[in-house]
């Protein structure tokens, strides 16, 4: 089964800290439901996570979560330092990873020491290495979830209009080089990303009310609208981001 963006699902919620706890709830389950003895899960970058991040870490429901059970990867990643500000993993660390109970093993930051080119090909091969193959099979996604966001211009992960990543077939990881951007990327491909048991695109604010609007329409000509899944496609939203605040 291939799910487009034709086919996706979405939740309308009444802001964004409900959209962050029910993806928290989607997360315990992926985990707790996976076959495999650990979920591989793709975390997105930018800013609309960090309240996931912050509700994960508290006590309450970090505990309701088997971290032995999580491998931790990214969407994709600005190509700066792990101490720059910008940096996804550096967010993800601070507000969540550093604060649970998750071995540095199982966490899995994009490299950004090298040239993007070369680092893209590191984190393939991590990639290849945590999936036990250089070829995605039918049936079995190389990750449980994928978390995705939407850009004001229609990107998700570092797939941006224009880029050249967009028509790469072959890679599992390739670097980007948005013009609109500050930094060059990494990103998964959509390849990488199709290989999954769920798609989340987080959406949150009103400034996403006309991208959130094409999404929803399946516009292809959005790098977004382009987003495939073996598994399921969810869209979740507050209501700010669709147009109902
Ligand atoms: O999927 C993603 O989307 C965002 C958009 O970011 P946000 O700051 O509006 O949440 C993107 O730039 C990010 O790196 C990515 O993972």
């Amino acid at each position: 089964m291939t799910t487009d963006m034709k086919k996706a699902s979405s939740e309308v919620l009444a802001n964004a800290d409900a959209v962050a706890m029910r993806m928290a709830e989607l997360l315990i389950d992926a985990i707790e439901t996976c076959p495999e003895q650990k979920a591989r899960i793709a975390l997105s970058g930018g800013s609309t996570p960090k309240r996931l991040f912050e509700i994960l870490a508290q006590p309450d429901m970090a505990k309701k979560i088997d971290w032995s059970r999580v491998e931790i990867f990214y969407g994709d990643e600005r190509h700066v330092p792990v101490t720059h500000d910008d940096s996804n993993h550096k967010m993800a660390q601070s507000l969540l990873l550093s604060k649970v109970s998750l071995p540095a093993s199982q966490i899995h930051p994009m490299p950004t020491s090298s040239s993007a080119k070369e680092d893209a090909a590191t984190y393939q091969s991590i990639l290849q290495k945590s999936y036990g193959s250089d070829t995605l099979e039918p049936g079995r996604p190389l990750f449980d979830v994928v978390m995705l966001g939407l850009g004001t211009d229609g990107h998700t992960a570092s797939l941006f209009p224009g880029e050249e990543v967009l028509d790469n077939d072959r890679d599992w990881v390739s670097i980007s080089a948005p013009k609109t951007a500050p930094h060059d990327r990494l990103t998964l491909t959509y390849k990488a990303i199709q290989s999954s048991r769920l798609v989340v695109f987080l959406i949150t604010g009103e400034n996403k009310v006309p991208m959130l609007k094409r999404l929803k329409q399946a516009d292809d000509t959005i790098p977004s609208g382009r987003i495939k899944s073996d598994g399921k496609i969810l869209i979740l939203s507050d209501r700010a981001a669709a147009g109902e605040g």
